[in-house]
């Protein structure tokens, strides 16, 4: 008997390109929302884009409440949690980067309400995606969400952004590349759940990236645009397949231990493209793709190297033996590399 079934959630209003923000009231009056609105949002995205909408707000006589968050933690999802409820807010607005869009997305979910994504930064393919990433203690928590019910990315503001944010955005597409590989393994050795359409998406997106890595340049709103879509791309991969699977593998695992191990040191973005230089050698040998995803990653100007990240070999082969810990994701690094492989992994790609 047939019994599978899938369950898709996307965002309705998808807006990308120059100027849109000027239109985000509009665009989320569409929605039907009712309620007052919440915004989220962090210092910088605050100054930058946050009182634009505000003052589109205040235009039809509405005064949206206001949380500023300072970093991505359960307690800043609590925070808000709490201030919508005394607001009585009716539904909430992400406005930023990762930080903010993350904790508005995870409260909104818990409160049951609609939530709008407004990032200010190409940084990461979150801005549209059913996933939360916040970590916690020893490790890190991919949440279950609801996407956003719409996305408005201006292409402007995204070039105004300090240009690696943007390549930050380009490395976390390109490391879908592997992130599909890890998942495709887990089907293989342990019957993880497998979408052939999510998967197809994930890897078409990063080969367009990649195909267009000529326009993507510093100063070039084109190079938003094309990134912005791509990390849209991306989210509606992990939409369909209902995880972040096809955009997260052991290169992210990597990356979520840096975090631990070197706390805001580098952009999440970079740190998953120099993980996944390193993971895809370790699927596909020194002969490997591996230096075709480094160039791709030098050509748009994301880090390839630990010290582009900023970290020592130390601190990069720390991540690298103890990154299957951190949460149960079946990955090519299987129960864990031991130093000397990881030392050559690290060795051979050049990123020590
Ligand atoms: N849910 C998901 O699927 C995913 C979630 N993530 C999560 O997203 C986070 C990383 O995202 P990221 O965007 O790098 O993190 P942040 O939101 O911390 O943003 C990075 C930095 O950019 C600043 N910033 C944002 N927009 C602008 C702008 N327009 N101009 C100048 N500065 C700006 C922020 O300022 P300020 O400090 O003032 O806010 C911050 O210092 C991580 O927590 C990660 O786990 C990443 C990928 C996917
Ligand atoms: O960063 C992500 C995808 O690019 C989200 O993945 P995680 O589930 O590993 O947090
Ligand atoms: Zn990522």
């Amino acid at each position: 008997m047939f019994e599978k079934s899938s369950w898709i959630r996307l965002p309705r209003n998808v807006l990308i390109g120059h100027g849109v923000l000027d239109r985000a009231v509009e665009a989320i009056d569409e929605l039907h929302l009712t309620g007052r609105p919440l915004i989220v949002t962090s210092p910088t995205p605050r100054e930058i884009a946050a009182g634009r909408v505000i003052d589109q707000f205040g235009d039809r006589g509405v005064e949206p409440a206001v949380v500023v968050v300072e970093e991505a933690s359960f307690e800043a999802v609590q925070g808000v949690i709490e201030a919508a409820r005394s607001e009585e807010a009716g539904y909430l607005i992400g406005i930023g980067g990762g930080k903010a869009i993350d904790i508005a997305k995870m409260a909104s979910d818990e409160i049951g309400s609609g939530f709008v994504s407004i990032p200010t930064a190409a940084s990461h393919d979150g801005i549209v995606s059913g996933r939360g990433s916040v970590p916690e203690g020893d490790t890190r928590h991919s949440v279950a969400a609801d996407p956003p019910v719409a996305v408005i990315a201006d292409t402007a503001v995204l070039a105004n952004a300090p240009w690696e944010l943007t390549t930050a955005g380009c490395a976390d597409i390109i490391s879908n590349y592997t992130a599909v590989k890890d998942w495709r393994l887990a089907n293989r050795l342990q019957n993880v759940e497998y979408s052939e359409y999510s998967a197809a998406l994930s890897e078409m997106t990063a080969e367009m990236l990649v195909g267009n890595a000529d326009s993507i340049k510093r100063g070039l709103e084109e190079s938003s645009w094309i990134v912005a879509k791509a990390l849209v791309s991306s989210g509606v991969a992990m939409s369909i397949a209902g995880s972040s699977r096809p955009a997260s593998g052991a290169e992210h695992l990597f990356s979520h231990q840096l975090d631990r191990i070197a706390p805001g040191r580098a952009l999440h973005g970079h740190q998953v493209g120099v993980g996944s230089i390193m993971v895809e050698y370790l699927h596909s040998g020194e002969n490997g793709r591996w230096s075709a995803i480094r160039d791709a990653l030098a050509s748009i100007e994301a880090p390839t190297t630990a010290d582009e990240l900023g970290l020592n070999e130390e601190e990069v082969l720390d991540a690298l033996t103890s990154a299957h810990e951190i949460r149960d994701r079946y990955t090519i690094l299987g129960n864990g590399m031991n130093d000397r492989a990881a030392r050559e992994a690290a060795t051979v790609t050049g990123v020590i």
